[in-house]
C-alpha cells in the first residue's frame, strides 16, 4: 500500500539556523500516529512541511510525499488540489481557519462547493447549505440551522473549533492533520473536542496526525507515538511501547511528569 504521508529525511532551517533536521515518517490509510514534545520540537513546522505550508522565509529539504506526489520545491497552485483532499489541517485556535468577518455557513460552505466542483457535483446554493447544515450536525453543533448563519464571535471557543473541523472534513480528506487542537479549550470542552476527533476518524476511515505536548491526550487519541525534541526525532513506536517502556531520557522525562501528575491527583482524592 502506498502511504498516505511518507517524510524522508526532512531538514528545515532559517538562515542555515536547523529547526528541524533528519525527520523520517510514515503515515498509511486510517492510522493514527501522535507528534509529542516540548514546545519548539519541530512539532508544527514538520505537520506543515507535509501539506507544503512552511512560511517562505524557511527552506525546507529532503522528501515529503503526500497523496504519493513530492511536496518540497512543488508550486503552491500544484498542492492546492491536495490540500483539503489528501490531507486536511485543524489548528489550536480557530479563528486561524476562521475569518472573523465571514458568518460560519459561507465559510463551511466556501469547502463544501470546492469538494463539489472537483467531484463534478451540483453547486447550487440549496446542495450547498443542505450539505453545510449536514457537516455542523456530524461535529455535534447544537442547531445548526441557527449556527449557519451566526458570526464567529458569536459562538463559543468549543464550538468554533467544531465548525473548524467541519472545514476541514468538507473535502473529505484522507489525512486530518490536528496541532494541538484543544489547548485553547477549557478542560470539558477539550475532552469533548477529543471525543468527537476519535468518533470523526473511526467513521471516515481517517488517518490522523495528531500534535500536542500532552502526553495522556495523545496516548488516548493514537496508536502509535513519534517523540520529538530540538527538531529531531528521539523515539517512535506503539503507544504502549514507548509510554510503558521509555527508551530515550527525554520520554523517560516526559513520562515521569504524566506519572507525577496523576499521583498528585490520586492523593487529592
Ligand atoms: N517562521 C519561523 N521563523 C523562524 N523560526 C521559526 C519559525 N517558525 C518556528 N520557528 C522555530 O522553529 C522551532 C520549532 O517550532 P515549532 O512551531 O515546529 O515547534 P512546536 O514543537 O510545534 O512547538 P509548540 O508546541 O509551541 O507549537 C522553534 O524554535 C521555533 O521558534
Amino acid at each position: 500500500m502506498t502511504a498516505l504521508l511518507k517524510i524522508e529525511n526532512l531538514a528545515i532551517q532559517t538562515g542555515g539556523k536547523p529547526l528541524v533536521a533528519d525527520v523520517s515518517l510514515s503515515i498509511d490509510g486510517g492510522e493514527r500516529v501522535g507528534f509529542i514534545g516540548e514546545s519548539g520540537s519541530g512539532k508544527s513546522l514538520t505537520a506543515l512541511a507535509a501539506i507544503g505550508l512552511l512560511p517562505d522565509t524557511l527552506k525546507a529539504s529532503g522528501s515529503v510525499l503526500l497523496g504519493g506526489r513530492e511536496v518540497i520545491g512543488a508550486r503552491d497552485r500544484d498542492l492546492v488540489p491536495l490540500r483539503g483532499t489528501a490531507a486536511a489541517v485543524v489548528f489550536q485556535e480557530p479563528l486561524t481557519a476562521l475569518d472573523p468577518l465571514v458568518k460560519i455557513g459561507r465559510q463551511v460552505g466556501e469547502a463544501v462547493k470546492r469538494r463539489a466542483k472537483r467531484d463534478g457535483a451540483t453547486t447550487d446554493k440549496a446542495s450547498i447549505t443542505k450539505e453545510v447544515v449536514a457537516l455542523l450536525d456530524q461535529v455535534a453543533l447544537p442547531e445548526p440551522n441557527r449556527i449557519v448563519d451566526a458570526w464567529p464571535h458569536e459562538i463559543s471557543g468549543g464550538q468554533r473549533q467544531r465548525a473548524a473541523i467541519a472545514m476541514a472534513l468538507a473535502c473529505k480528506p484522507k489525512l486530518l492533520i490536528a496541532d494541538e487542537p484543544t489547548t485553547a479549550l477549557d478542560v470539558t470542552t477539550q475532552a469533548e473536542i477529543l471525543a468527537l476527533m476519535a468518533r470523526l476518524v473511526k467513521e471516515r476511515d481517517m488517518a490522523l496526525l495528531f500534535i500536542s505536548h500532552d502526553l495522556p491526550v495523545v496516548a488516548g487519541a493514537v496508536d502509535r507515538v513519534v517523540v520529538m525534541q530540538h527538531g529531531r526525532i528521539v523515539e517512535t513506536g506503539a503507544v504502549s511501547d514507548v509510554f510503558g517502556r521509555p527508551g530515550h531520557p527525554y520520554t523517560q522525562s516526559l513520562v515521569a511528569a504524566a506519572r507525577a501528575f496523576d499521583n498528585a491527583l490520586e492523593i487529592a482524592r
